[in-house]
C-alpha cells in the first residue's frame, strides 16, 4: 500500500480553524512567527495554538532566518516541528537543528535547475523538505503567497529524496499535483483562504477531500 499522503494546512491563526483542520484530516498545521506575514501570531497565541494541537495534530512554527533567541523562545513552546523558510544555509540549518532539539523542515524556493540541485544537501540534514516558489523580486515575505512553480524543473530531482510540494496549490489544482509530481505531503495557504490570513472551513475541507482522493 502506498504511504499515506501527508497534508499541512499553513498559516493557522485561531484555534476555531485549528480544530476545523483537524476535523478535516489535516496531518500538520503550520503557525506563522513572522511580523511581515498577513499570517503572524505572536508568541503568546504561538503558545495557545501549539497547546492546542498536542496530542491532536502535528504543529509546527515557521520562522524566516531566525537568531539563535527566536529559536530558543519558539523552541520552549514544545512544537512539533520547526519551519525555516529563510535563505538559512545548509550549517545554520545544522546549528538550529542540534541547538532546538525540534525536528526541522527545510522550505527551499524552486525557480531554475540551480534551485534543484540544492536540495540533495539540504535534504541530508534537515528532517523534512518542503519545495516552494521562488518569490518574485520585490516581494515582502518568501512564503504564503499563493505563486506556483514549473514543477517539471522536479523531474531533475533525485527520485530517492523526499518531500512536501507547497506554492500556490488549491482545492482545483491539488490532485493534478499529487499526479505529476508525486510528493510526500504536500502544504497550502493562501488556497484555503476567502481573504489573505483568513481562513475559510469549505476550501480546508474541499483541498483536503481532493489531495486524499488524488492517492
Ligand atoms: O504564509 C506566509 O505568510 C509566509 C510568510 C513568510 C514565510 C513563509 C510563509 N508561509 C509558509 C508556508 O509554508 C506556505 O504554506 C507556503 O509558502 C505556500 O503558500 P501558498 O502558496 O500561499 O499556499
Amino acid at each position: 500500500m502506498a504511504d499515506p499522503l501527508i497534508v499541512k494546512i499553513c498559516g493557522i491563526k485561531t484555534q476555531d480553524m485549528l480544530d476545523v483542520a483537524i476535523a478535516a484530516g489535516a496531518d500538520m498545521v503550520g503557525f506563522m512567527h513572522f511580523p511581515r506575514s498577513p499570517r503572524h501570531v505572536s508568541i503568546d497565541e504561538l503558545g495557545g495554538l501549539i497547546s492546542a494541537a498536542r496530542g491532536r495534530i502535528e504543529s509546527c512554527v515557521v520562522l524566516v532566518n531566525p537568531d539563535n533567541s527566536s529559536v530558543a523562545e519558539v523552541a520552549a513552546l514544545g512544537p512539533d516541528w520547526i519551519q525555516l523558510h529563510g535563505p538559512e544555509s545548509l550549517h545554520r540549518v545544522e546549528a538550529i537543528r542540534a541547538e532546538a532539539g525540534v525536528e526541522i523542515v527545510k522550505a527551499l524556493p524552486i525557480g531554475s535547475a540551480d534551485d534543484v540541485a540544492q536540495v540533495a544537501g539540504f535534504a541530508e540534514i534537515a528532517d523534512r523538505i518542503l519545495l516552494d516558489a521562488k518569490p518574485p523580486k520585490g516581494a515582502d515575505r518568501p512564503g504564503g503567497l499563493g505563486e506556483s512553480f514549473d514543477w517539471g524543473l522536479l523531474e531533475a530531482l533525485d527520485p530517492s529524496i523526499p518531500f512536501m510540494l507547497s506554492g500556490g496549490l488549491t482545492p482545483d489544482n491539488v490532485a493534478d499535483a499529487i499526479a505529476r509530481v508525486k510528493p510526500f505531503g504536500v502544504d497550502v495557504s493562501s488556497g484555503v483562504e476567502r481573504a489573505p490570513g483568513v481562513k475559510d472551513k469549505k476550501l480546508i475541507e474541499a483541498f483536503i477531500r481532493n489531495a486524499r482522493a488524488a492517492v
